[in-house]
């Protein structure tokens, strides 16, 4: 198993006297165990107890740093080894919960039967009226087909769920939109633009989630033209939203001009198209991509990117490059030029991790957990929802972009994905780019 996805809690009880934890610290990092949150369960007279989460490379790393906690002895050692991640799935990570509560009779009748039925003919007479009596107009489906879920591939729609329950939290969270997972048992282009399309009058909204290329493009262009509310694939454009971002901040920081630069993507499938198709609209000098597909080759062709032969050409002639492909540890340390501006997008591990390709002489690097579509999708979707925009354009994704820039510290690539800043600013950029096409 992969770095990056093994993370463990340790239960850990040690005498209560001061320096006994850094011990333990001290342990972990000698064999290179990442400590990450450290919570105190239990401070007694004679000892404490601590639940730390530790990200370490593989089931035998782990066991080897549970072995050197133990060995430190006085007292010292480990109870229990917990996955605190998959613990936090139990049930799942999201409910439908009642705005309304029902405390009478009086109650039951106004939300149900009988008073309901008045609001329905309401809704009957004007179906505008939908929007201010239902909850529809702040509601988004999920939807996914499971075929590209992060980069772990086509492992189908039910296993992708926890994806989509994560991003129905975070637009809950970050947007105040309910997010409706919606998991599709077909790929084909006609049976989920027929699904999407008999479903879609329970949205405001379809964000499309981790449907792999090449179906994606003509899922989410059909959608488009035949749904007047608006539908987004995240992995193309919000992905590009937030790369745009990066890449504007990147330069800024290192005095490099886009309009002067050459940049490279590696991968050109949903995301990597979206993200050439954006910098090249934004008017990057030269954008040179690398797919190991020739479909992706030639739909990159056809938007009028360059094509090179390797990846070793593409790390040699690009000042600027972007990974977007889903294989963990592509680019070698050794292909790293001095000055590089570095974005190895996948996730969960991304193609060089950014410590490596700093030490290898990049300006800037960064991989997905930083730059990440979560900066982008919750406020673009208040957004349009917000205006009552039938579709996202691109001017209101490049306004995304430039309130994301807008929203980052001096010295950062991005925002913090927690700073609600960045969400209401993308959500006010998106509004009223909407309202002034309308
Ligand atoms: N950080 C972020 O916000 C986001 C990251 N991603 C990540 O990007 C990755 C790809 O996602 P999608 O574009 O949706 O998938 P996709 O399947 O549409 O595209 C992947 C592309 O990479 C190409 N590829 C794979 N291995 C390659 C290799 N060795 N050399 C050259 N090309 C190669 C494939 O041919 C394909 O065209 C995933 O790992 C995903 O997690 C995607 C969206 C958002
Ligand atoms: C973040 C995201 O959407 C992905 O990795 O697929
Ligand atoms: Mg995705």
């Amino acid at each position: 198993m992969s770095d990056i996805q093994f993370i463990r809690n340790l239960i850990i009880e040690t005498p209560s006297v001061p320096g006994n934890f850094a011990k333990v610290a001290a342990a972990i990092g000698e064999l290179k165990g990442d400590i990450g949150d450290i919570q105190t369960i239990k401070v007694g007279t004679l000892s404490t107890i601590r639940d730390i989460s530790i990200q370490c490379q593989s089931e035998e790393h782990l066991h080897t740093i549970v072995q050197a906690i133990n060995a430190i002895g006085n007292g010292i050692h480990v109870h229990a080894v917990t996955d605190d991640v998959l613990q936090a799935h139990e049930g799942g990570k999201i409910q439908m919960k009642s705005r309304f509560e029902i405390r009478s009779l009086g109650d039951l009748r106004r939300a149900y039967t009988p008073g309901v039925a008045n609001v329905c003919k309401v809704i009957q007479e004007d179906p505008e009226q939908a929007k201010y009596f239902t909850g529809i107009s702040n509601t988004v489906a999920i939807v996914t087909d499971g075929t590209a879920i992060l980069g772990l591939g086509n492992i189908g729609p039910v296993a992708g769920m926890p994806v989509m329950e994560g991003k129905s939290v975070l637009f809950d969270q970050f947007a105040g939109i309910s997010g409706i997972p919606i998991l599709l048992n077909t790929s084909d282009p006609d049976e989920v633009v027929a699904t999407v399309k008999h479903i879609h009058q329970s949205f405001g909204g379809i964000l499309l989630e981790d449907i792999g290329s090449p179906h994606c493009f003509e899922i989410e262009e059909r959608l488009k033209a035949e749904l007047d509310i608006p539908v987004m694939h995240d992995d193309q454009h919000g992905t590009a939203v937030v790369t745009l971002a990066s890449v504007l901040n990147a330069c800024k920081q290192t005095d490099v001009e886009l309009s002067q630069s050459v940049v490279g993507q590696i991968g050109l499938g949903a995301a990597g198209l979206a993200i050439s198709r954006m910098l090249m609209a934004y008017g990057v000098k030269e954008m040179c991509g690398v797919d190991r597909n020739p479909d992706a080759i030639e739909r990159m062709k056809k938007h009028g990117g360059t094509i090179l032969n390797s990846i070793e050409e593409l790390m040699e002639t690009c000042d600027i490059v972007i990974a977007t492909t889903g294989v963990e540890g592509l680019i070698k340390p050794e292909m790293v030029r001095e000055g590089q501006i570095i974005l190895a997008l996948s996730n969960p591990n991304a193609e060089i991790k950014p410590e490596v390709a700093l030490k290898a002489g990049a300006a800037y690097a960064a991989d997905g957990r930083q730059v990440n579509n979560v900066l982008g999708f919750p406020g673009i979707f208040r957004g349009a929802l917000n205006a009552q925009a039938k579709e996202i354009t691109y001017p209101m994704l490049i306004g995304a972009a430039l309130a994301i820039v807008d929203s980052t510290k001096p010295g950062d690539l991005v925002p913090h994905p927690l700073d609600p800043n960045v969400h209401a600013n993308v959500a006010i950029a998106v509004e009223r780019i909407a309202n002034e096409g309308k």
